[in-house]
């Protein structure tokens, strides 16, 4: 037995778009260890570490076709024949081992991306899917678009850190190598002073390197500071742009009866009109990177012979010497302004890791699915005892007046009121799925968690009887139980469907159909306690009096909650409690017996 009492106002409201220093930081290192621990990680570290060493591999490779350049035009410059034709199949070498390795690299890479993606998706869908966090985070819908964070965004991290944590070590690696090189060959410059006498800087030319490459990092910054706000922005645009779109198919239907087809299109034009606008924006802000990224790009390789040229006339290197610092001071240049390269991959990494770290804080929710707090009341009795129970709205602002209810096992109670004034929420507080109430909810001891027949039931998309078992996969009830219960609830035609294939049940069903299958699916559980919302509301009076007898005609007798508006459900059972809503009635709630004398509850 637990008991729940309502937590009050939620925090969520601060999750959209919200920021901390270093949260997204905190939020990737969340999701990165636990993998590299897990066994799944440890391979994928294994993979990795094997593209990084054929990513070096193709670096060695690089090294060696700067040095090549060193002979084929020294070669040239002797006019040595023989040396150039070795030199030239030298290159054909090097060619072949670059493409091998760059292939096996690229394979392996995507290979990792893969395993981490995985990883991640199935942590992710555990998390949202666990202890009863799909429903909560949806009901204060201050997460936006949650199914796209876990395909979309997973996807995305997955793809954008692997990518970018490869190029930054294999950039340290290549700035180590190749200053080394640029050092030796740069030699010592004399710069000529004002004054008369000279200045002399040594190894120069990676002085010169760092120092463009610096400058060219921190405009990179400042040019593509903005990117990262419009990529969160395009992302969000096309999250909701997609939703709509996939939620026309849920409600195709009733799109056709009211003829909505061209409004749905005007709608569906609105929301990809924002798409458009921040796709718009995000364009401008890449062209303007562009205008800085693509010149410094295309002049690397001749800023580094301006810069090599005055070792060349001074005759410390010879043409091959030079074309050789040449490649050098590119890469240099290159490995340092990693920045300049990476700042649109970062821009939109930043952005997957703000969506996800809100993400992440609402799935960091710990509230238990059934017994929220605080845990340890006890019942006398193997009750469920409802004290002074307020449903409330996520904002706090009650829906309900204070409901006193006691059921005990077998009792069958109705719970009537005026549409909208709570029964839904109040068995969804009582199961533990609206966390939105004051008061005390005392769970019995024996029996609990509850089963729920909600008013418009799920059937996932999976063979009859596999339907009728779930959540469950292995439900005592056997073939020819499930057959005698669609029997009872006249739906004896479909028996023959139950081993038969998947379906779609939403759509093949009528809303009738589907509340008869869920009551036989509740009933193949056993319950102790039942909390029905008014599950035979699209019933005929015929279907209904049959799925009414199947429910008094249980041994042992569950106890049963039943929202119903019907008197016929009503006089189903022992007693009624009547519902007003916080804003309607003024009065006590009383609990009226069926014969029609009055007590308070
Ligand atoms: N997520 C929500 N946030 C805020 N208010 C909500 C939310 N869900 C429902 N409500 C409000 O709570 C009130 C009670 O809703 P509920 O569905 O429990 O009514 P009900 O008595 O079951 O109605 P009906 O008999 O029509 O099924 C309604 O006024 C509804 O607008």
């Amino acid at each position: 037995m637990t008991v729940t009492t309502g937590p009050g106002r939620p925090s969520g409201g601060r999750l959209r778009g919200a920021r901390r220093p270093g949260g997204r930081l905190r939020c990737f290192l969340r999701l990165a260890l636990p993998f590299f621990l897990a066994r799944e990680g440890r391979g994928a570290a294994i993979k990795f570490a094997l593209a990084f060493g054929l990513a070096i591999g193709a670096v060695w490779i690089g090294f060696e076709r700067n040095a090549w350049n060193q002979t084929f035009f020294g070669a040239l410059e002797r006019r040595d024949a023989a040396a150039v034709a070795w030199a030239t199949l030298d290159w054909v070498w090097l060619l072949a081992l670059l493409v091998g390795v760059s292939v096996q690299r690229a394979y392996l890479e995507r290979m990792v991306v893969i395993d981490w993606r995985t990883w991640l998706t199935g942590r992710l869908l555990d998390r949202w899917l666990g202890r009863g966090r799909l429903w909560r985070i949806e009901s204060r819908g201050t997460i936006d678009n949650p199914d796209q964070r876990v395909a979309e965004d997973a996807r995305l991290l997955a793809d954008l850190t692997v990518d970018l944590s490869l190029r930054v070590l294999l950039d340290l690696v290549e700035l180590g190598l190749y200053i080394g090189v640029l050092w030796s060959l740069s030699g010592t410059l004399a710069l000529p002073l004002p004054g008369g006498g000279s200045l002399d800087l040594p190894g120069y030319m990676v002085i010169a390197a760092l120092l463009y490459a610096g400058i060219a990092n921190l405009v990179a910054h400042k040019l593509g500071r903005p990117l990262a706000g419009l990529s969160a922005t395009q992302q969000h645009r096309e999250a909701d742009f997609r939703f709509g779109l996939a939620r026309l198919r849920d409600v195709a239907i009733e799109v056709a009866l009211l003829g909505g087809g061209r409004r749905e299109a005007g709608l569906a034009a609105r929301r990809f009109a924002d798409v458009r606008r921040n796709a718009v924006d995000l364009a401008r802000r890449h062209r303007i990177y562009a205008l800085f990224q693509t010149p410094f790009s295309y002049t690397v390789l001749n800023i580094s012979m301006f810069v090599t040229a005055p070792a060349y006339l001074a005759g410390q290197l010879d043409l091959g010497g030079m074309m050789q610092a040449r490649g050098a001071f590119s890469t240099v240049v290159a490995s340092f302004a990693t920045l300049v390269f990476a700042y649109p991959k970062l821009a939109e990494l930043s952005a997957v890791l703000t969506r996800l770290e809100a993400f992440d804080r609402a799935l960091a929710d710990r509230t238990p699915r059934h017994c929220p707090h605080p845990a340890g009341r006890r019942a006398a009795a193997d009750r469920l005892v409802l004290d002074g129970v307020v449903v409330t709205a996520p904002d706090g602002r009650p829906l309900t007046l204070p409901v006193d209810l006691v059921l005990a096992p077998g009792e069958r109670v109705a719970l009537t009121g005026a549409s909208g004034t709570g029964k839904s929420l109040l068995i969804a507080a009582i199961a533990g799925a609206w966390p939105h109430h004051r008061g005390r909810i005392i769970h019995p001891s024996g029996g609990w968690p509850p089963v729920v027949i909600t008013q418009r039931p799920y059937l996932p998309m999976l063979p009859l009887a596999e339907a009728l078992r779930y959540p469950a996969t292995d439900l005592p009830g056997t073939a020819a139980e499930m057959a005698q219960l669609l029997d009872a609830v006249g739906l004896g035609r479909l028996i023959a469907a139950l081993d038969g294939p998947a379906h779609d049940w939403d759509r093949v069903l009528s809303p009738g159909e589907r509340q008869r299958l869920a009551l036989v699916r509740a009933v193949l559980r056993r319950p102790r306690w039942l909390l029905i919302d008014e599950a035979t509301s699209a019933l005929d009076a015929a279907s209904e009096a049959r799925v009414l007898d199947v429910l008094k005609g249980l041994h042992p007798p569950p106890a049963v909650l039943m929202a119903a508006h019907r008197d016929t459900a009503i006089a189903a059972c022992d007693r009624v409690v009547r519902l007003s809503s916080a804003a309607g009635i003024i009065g006590p709630h009383r609990t009226v017996s069926v014969d029609g004398s009055s007590a308070r509850s």
